[in-house]
């Protein structure tokens, strides 16, 4: 099937995304060479958008599939609430359990149609995920969780075709999830000319939230020229080609700069209390659960070809495909160049998790780019200076790899405050009202980010690694 809607450019029947696929299982394992797109050399990374599409994604599933869409707008329109919320009033709680009845009436549709559009698998993720999110957070929270098979058998199905779990993740609300405010015929989307398609809550602070990352993707489009100019020098390798990657790297600095100042600019549109106990409830995956209740999936028993889902955490921009190519560009993926590392095992194997939740093609693009031979930081061990005779370092090229180091680094200290903002402080406040309210002396289980973590932790150990890059400034070379 093509992507029929109207007002959809679609895209050239040759074009990769419009091949049809071999059947796939899901979870491929690591190492595996990803056989589902005929041109290996196209990891769906745009000249112009980076990870994002270069279209805004389809907003409608054809005919077939109206009845998601109908139940997704249904749960829009209706603006309901949070399971959780306090004072919820009865209409409210009435109003929700109307809804949910009718997406358990809901037929199981069959998804066969959908699966030689790329495009068509992602909005059904889109729609499917965002609704077993409203069915699941307006139940309340001493609730069973019982997900109906119409959402569970056509959500596992066509996860499986895209090789991600069944439940929100960055792809949905961010890469899958934006449109222009106004119609242009800019090759590139303006920052300031861009919407959501879906939200839970329907407010500006829920769609700036998400903006503030499609900002960063479009931004960070440039850092990845600038990766692929490096790398196209890196061959090269002589004392030009190496003056050349030192302008980059600084190059590079400056835009990291600038996605930290996007970073922060979220709180003029987001405010972090509603953030907080609003917006972010909507996004609990299994494991972030306040009550650690199990999510049951409904109608497996039919499809046992189908299997239980083991990744239910919830959306991050930790999924963010562009600050994994960052780390990995520079080297600080690995992580392993001092002993006494802050980062644990534990840690790094999460930063690794994340990757099980971006579109495959990323993943792929990440684990092309880590298996890259010639890293920019062993350039810095293999280039000492054409006019130094003691071994030392280039001055211009170390410098240049700091800089970028250094606004990695930035951006992580700007993200922890952002964290502190949104997260550590509202919950600190809640806390210290129930205690007032409860007068308790119980002791509060550590803060958990929306996918699960031991927040301030995992973030303060990744920056701290970070740190850890920075290569001295003497003569001695980088491990
Ligand atoms: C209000 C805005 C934001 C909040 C409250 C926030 C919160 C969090 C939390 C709680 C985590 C821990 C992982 C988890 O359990 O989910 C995390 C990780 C992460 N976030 Fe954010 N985030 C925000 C915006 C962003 C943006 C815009 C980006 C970049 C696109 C970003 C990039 C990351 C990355 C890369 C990680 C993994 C840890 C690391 O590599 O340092 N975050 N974030």
């Amino acid at each position: 099937m093509s992507d029929e809607n109207p007002g959809i450019l679609p895209l050239p029947s040759e074009h990769f995304l419009n091949l049809p696929r071999p059947d796939i299982i899901i979870g491929t394992a690591d190492g595996v060479p990803d056989t589902s797109t005929l041109a290996a050399h196209d990891f769906d990374v745009d000249t112009r958008t980076g990870f994002m599409p270069p279209q805004p994604p389809i907003s409608r599933l054809p005919p077939a599939w109206e009845p998601w869409e109908l139940v997704l707008e249904a749960a829009i329109t209706k603006k309901l609430q949070l399971g959780g919320k306090p004072n919820l009033t009865a209409a409210e709680a009435a109003r929700s359990a109307l809804w949910r009845s009718s997406v358990r009436e809901m037929p199981i549709l069959p998804i066969e149609d959908l699966t030689n559009s790329e495009l068509l698998l992602r909005r059904a993720h889109h729609v499917l995920v965002f609704t077993m999110h409203f069915y699941i957070h307006t139940l309340s929270l001493g609730a069973d969780i019982r997900i109906p098979a119409s959402i569970t058998v056509p959500l596992l199905e066509v996860s499986a075709e895209l090789q991600i779990p069944p439940v929100c993740t960055y792809s949905d609300d961010i890469l899958y999830n934006w449109d222009l405010k106004t119609p242009s015929s800019d090759d590139i989307p303006a920052l300031d000319n861009l919407r959501s398609q879906t939200l839970f809550t329907g407010t500006t602070d829920e769609e700036e939230f998400y903006l503030a990352s499609s900002r960063i993707e479009l931004r960070g489009v440039e850092a990845l020229e600038l990766m692929q100019a490096t790398m196209d020098e890196m061959f090269v390798g002589d004392d030009i080609a190496i003056r050349r990657i030192s302008g980059y790297l600084h190059k590079l600095a400056s835009v990291i700069n600038d996605l930290k100042s996007i970073l922060l600019n979220v709180r003029k549109g987001c405010d972090p209390e509603f953030f907080y106990h609003s917006i972010r409830p909507w996004f609990r995956g299994q494991d972030s659960d306040p009550t650690h209740r199990t999510w049951f999936f409904e109608g497996l028993d039919e499809h046992p070809e189908l299997g239980p889902p083991t990744d239910l955490s919830g959306p991050s921009a930790g999924q963010s495909a562009i600050i994994h190519s960052l780390d990995i560009f520079l080297g600080l993926d690995n992580c392993n160049f001092t002993d006494d590392g802050s980062l644990t095992t534990d840690q790094r194997a999460l930063l690794h998790k994340m990757q099980r939740y971006m579109p495959r093609h990323h993943r792929n693009f990440l684990r092309h780019l880590s298996t890259n031979s010639r890293s920019v930081r062993t350039l810095m061990r293999s280039n000492p200076s054409s006019s130094s005779r003691s071994g030392e370092l280039d001055a211009d090229l170390l410098e240049g790899y700091n800089a970028a180091v250094r606004a990695v680094k930035e951006f992580r200290d700007a993200h922890l405050r952002i964290v502190a903002i949104y997260i550590i402080g509202p919950a600190s406040r809640e806390r210290t009202k129930r205690a007032k309210e409860e007068e308790s002396g119980r002791s509060v289980p550590p803060l958990k980010g929306t996918g699960g973590t031991n927040l301030m932790q995992f973030l303060k150990g990744v920056r701290d690694k970070t740190t850890d890059a920075l290569i001295p400034e003497s003569p001695q070379s980088p491990s």
